[in-house]
């Protein structure tokens, strides 16, 4: 697993996140709009040629593999390539966690891209975001720990729009952590989860106090 230091400044990642968080965001939006588009044939296949040359620019220069997640010697995290919160990863949910102790909490609002039935949110949508959440939930004492086992029950369809996600820690039993989460409309509870996060062993905490947390945007570096 790559947990690479890479030494940078608060003021230095925030001044990266200012770059790549729109340009993110408008990758988001082309996936949106590539979903939903009801121009010509013609007009997707002129779509096609512009963004083959938007790819080609960017693979000028390219890290091989995936984007790792670097830290910096004071433990801000920057999983930017994360599947569930990469600040570079235009696949995943636009999530913003915010953290304190034994909690993780987010608002969200899911378009087009997280559909699974009709109209509804995906069941592993579902289940990435929870999974996300019961991680950082776990780990807001600063000891990293892995999903274990995800239960997740389905109570009701996910309508697609606003939603808030929140993950509770519920226990601790040596390296085990339990944690609760919600997926939550405005009429309730839609999506419930219970994991059992297990840290990897002889583990121990660079200081004797809590770590900030991984640092996907500005704002998460702030609670
Ligand atoms: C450079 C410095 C870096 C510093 C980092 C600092 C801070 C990091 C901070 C924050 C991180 C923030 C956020 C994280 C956010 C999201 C997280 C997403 C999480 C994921 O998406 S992560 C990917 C999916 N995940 C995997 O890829 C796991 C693959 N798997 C394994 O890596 C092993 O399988 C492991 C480690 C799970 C266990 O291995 P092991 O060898 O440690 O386990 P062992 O046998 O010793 O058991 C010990 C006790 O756990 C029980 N136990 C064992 N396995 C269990 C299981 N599966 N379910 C339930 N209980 C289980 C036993 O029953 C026993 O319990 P008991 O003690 O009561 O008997």
């Amino acid at each position: 697993m790559d947990f690479r230091i890479e030494d940078i400044t608060p003021e230095e990642i925030d001044r990266r996140l200012a770059v790549v968080e729109p340009l993110t965001d408008s990758v988001r939006d082309l996936v949106d709009a590539v979903i939903r588009s009801q121009v010509s044939d013609d007009e997707l296949q002129a779509a096609k040629a512009t963004i083959d040359e938007v790819v080609a620019s960017l693979r000028t220069r390219q890290r091989p593999g995936g984007f790792g997640t670097p830290y910096t010697r004071e433990f801000i995290g920057m999983p930017w390539g994360n599947a569930a919160v990469g600040a570079r990863n235009a696949i995943a949910p636009p999530l913003r966690v915010t953290r304190s102790a034994g909690l993780a909490e987010c608002d969200m609002v899911l378009g087009a891209a997280y559909e699974g039935p009709g109209g509804c949110v995906h069941g592993g949508v579902a289940a990435l975001m929870l999974d996300q959440l019961v991680g950082e939930a776990a780990s807001t004492d600063g000891l990293p720990s892995f999903t274990g086992t995800l239960t997740v029950k389905y109570l009701r369809p996910t309508r697609l729009g606003a939603l808030n996600a929140r993950a509770e820690v519920t226990g601790r039993e040596g390296r085990k952590t339990f944690v609760h989460a919600t997926l939550s409309d405005d009429d309730g509870v839609t999506v419930e989860a219970d994991a059992i996060m297990i840290s990897p062993k002889g583990f121990e905490l660079p200081t004797g106090d809590a770590l900030p947390p991984p640092a996907n945007s500005r704002a998460d570096r702030d609670v």
